[in-house]
């Protein structure tokens, strides 16, 4: 599992550690990873151009250090110094080392200063880190406008400057690095947009903090922490045991959504899917997944008349009138889990009542559908997503699957996990109503909300990603369907650890 931190709680660990420490120990440490990144990025050193953004703070520390290194193995080191204070040993280092100095006084369109950013191979972005506020101001925002059209490798130190360390953020002007060098464990905002778009390849280089670091507020589960989370049949399974799954989907004006969220379940291992709706989703499905025991509910009749069911899927494509609202109801009254996606969270943001549940309930939106519920605005989720999916979970009582291009799973009380899986590719129509299919399978396979859909989102990204063109994520249109056909390729490589 990987886990991630806010810029307070990576502080703390700091201080206990420095206090064992000789001073100057842990930046010595930072900025040697640092240089060994900018080596590592550039085709040789000697003779090459480094330019240093640096900042007033210890980023600029990290910064001016490294220079020093590669200063002292033949670059040609310029520092521009944008802050009215600067890391004195740290200029003073690199000034020993045969680096240079550019100060700021003409501003960020003084020619000397795009000349040396057009020139470097590698750029570093020592301007601000976890000791960031707010948006970037001026010279550090003209510098981080600069960098966006610099032709060399942009190297973030920390955290790329802008970008809220705490909570991925970008409240305005941000560097968009290729590469990010973190420092003792990687930062919450790493990870979730807008900032993670910012980082490019993230490296997370040791300085000994390990210890000291408390439970995080952020994880990320790895390939092998979801293939040993994932139902698996075991020689006393039948179909029943390993989950019968109840979809509630589709209606005669939508018929793919039902089909889509069917090809998820089956496809993501359902025991047995169980899909109740109107005559025209029913037929369709019934021709696309013989698999499935399908049942037409008329308005008005309960749909536990299907079946027993482990879990209930309630909403892709299923309208949202009054008999929609009764059909939803009827699942949802139901003693076991239950996923809510599409409609059914339109249904839900008129009739909250709909989702007071003793049985755990998973919700799935994107930030359109989460927007409704809590009456804020789209854009505004997208801005904040941890902000939002840690205040839905709390409001609502319910565990928060947040889609996007950075799927978040928030639950009350506990770390939220981010999904690392994915591509772009993904925003298509269809794609969702897959994942809750999945979703809903690994609920009826017994995993708890958390877990289903935090595997749910892995595994769909991972087919996402051979969908769109190899396992790395290839740049190729997909379908929604595709991600089904993936699915048991992506879930085999992923069980034999590949
Ligand atoms: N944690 C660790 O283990 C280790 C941490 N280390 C390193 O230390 C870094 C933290 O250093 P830090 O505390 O000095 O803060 P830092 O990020 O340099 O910025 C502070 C200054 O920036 C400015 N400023 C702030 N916001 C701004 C804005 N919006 N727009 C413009 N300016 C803004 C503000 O300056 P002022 O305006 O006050 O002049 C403020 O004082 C950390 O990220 C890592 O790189 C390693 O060396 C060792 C191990
Ligand atoms: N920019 C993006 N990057 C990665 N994944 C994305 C992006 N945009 C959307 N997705 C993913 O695509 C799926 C879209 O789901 P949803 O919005 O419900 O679509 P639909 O309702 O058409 O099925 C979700 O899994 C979401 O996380
Ligand atoms: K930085």
């Amino acid at each position: 599992m990987l886990t991630a931190y806010t810029s307070d709680e990576i502080r703390t660990a700091e201080r206990a550690l420095m206090a064992l420490l000789p001073e100057g120990t842990l930046m010595r440490r930072a900025a040697t990873a640092l240089a060994v990144a900018c080596v590592e990025a550039l085709p040789r050193v000697y003779g090459s151009r480094v330019v240093l953004l640096v900042g007033s703070g210890d980023n600029g520390g990290d910064a001016l250090y490294a220079g020093a290194l590669l200063a002292r193995r033949g670059a040609r080191v310029d520092a521009v110094l944008a802050g009215k204070r600067v890391h004195e040993d740290g200029l003073a280092e690199l000034t020993r080392a045969g680096g240079r100095r550019l100060g700021l006084s003409q501003g960020t369109s003084d020619p000397a200063v795009r000349a040396l950013v057009d020139r470097a191979d590698v750029l570093v972005d020592g301007l601000v880190g976890i000791g960031g506020t707010g948006a970037l101001r001026e010279p550090y925002a003209g510098l981080a406008r600069l960098a966006a059209g610099a032709p060399g490798v942009v190297v973030a130190v920390d955290v790329p400057s802008g970008v809220d360390a705490s909570t991925g953020e970008v409240e305005g002007d941000a560097v968009t690095a290729h590469l990010t060098v973190t420092f003792g464990a990687a930062k919450a905002g790493l990870l979730i947009d807008p900032g993670a778009s910012r980082v490019g390849a993230l490296r997370v280089a040791g300085i000994g903090l390990g210890p000291y670091l408390p439970e995080p507020g952020v994880v990320a589960l790895t390939g092998p922490d979801v293939a040993g989370r994932l139902p698996r049949p075991g020689a006393e399974s039948n179909k029943y045991r390993r989950g019968v799954i109840g979809v509630v989907a589709g209606s005669d004006r939508f018929t793919g959504a039902a089909v889509l969220a069917v090809a998820g379940a089956v496809r993501a291992g359902a025991g047995l899917v169980r899909f109740a709706g109107a005559a025209e989703p029913v037929r369709q499905v019934r021709a696309r997944w013989p698999e499935a025991v399908t049942a037409v509910v008329s308005p008005g009749e309960d749909v536990k008349d299907v079946g027993r069911v482990q879990a209930w899927v309630v909403g892709p494509g299923m309208g949202t009138d009054d008999d929609a609202h009764a059909l939803a109801a009827s699942a949802l009254a139901a003693g076991v889990p239950a996923l809510v996606d599409a409609d059914g969270l339109t249904l839900a943001a008129r009739d909250r009542s709909l989702l007071r549940r003793a049985a755990p309930t998973l919700i799935t939106p994107h930030t359109g559908e989460l927007g409704r519920l809590l009456g804020v605005p789209a854009d505004e989720i997208e801005a904040r997503r941890l902000y939002y999916a840690r205040r839905a979970a709390a409001e609502l009582g319910v565990t928060v699957l947040l889609k996007g291009s950075t799927t978040l799973v928030a639950e009350e009380g506990g770390p939220v996990r981010v999904n690392l899986t994915g591509t772009p590719w993904l925003a298509t129509g269809g794609t969702g109503d897959v994942l809750a299919g999945i979703a809903g399978a690994y609920l009826a396979g017994g995993l708890s909300a958390l877990d289903a859909a935090s595997c749910a989102a892995y595994v769909h990204g991972l087919a996402g990603r051979a969908a769109a063109g190899g396992p790395g994520g290839g740049e190729a249109p997909i379908a929604a369907l595709d991600i089904a056909r993936e699915l048991p390729g992506a879930i085999r490589s992923l069980v034999a650890g590949g």
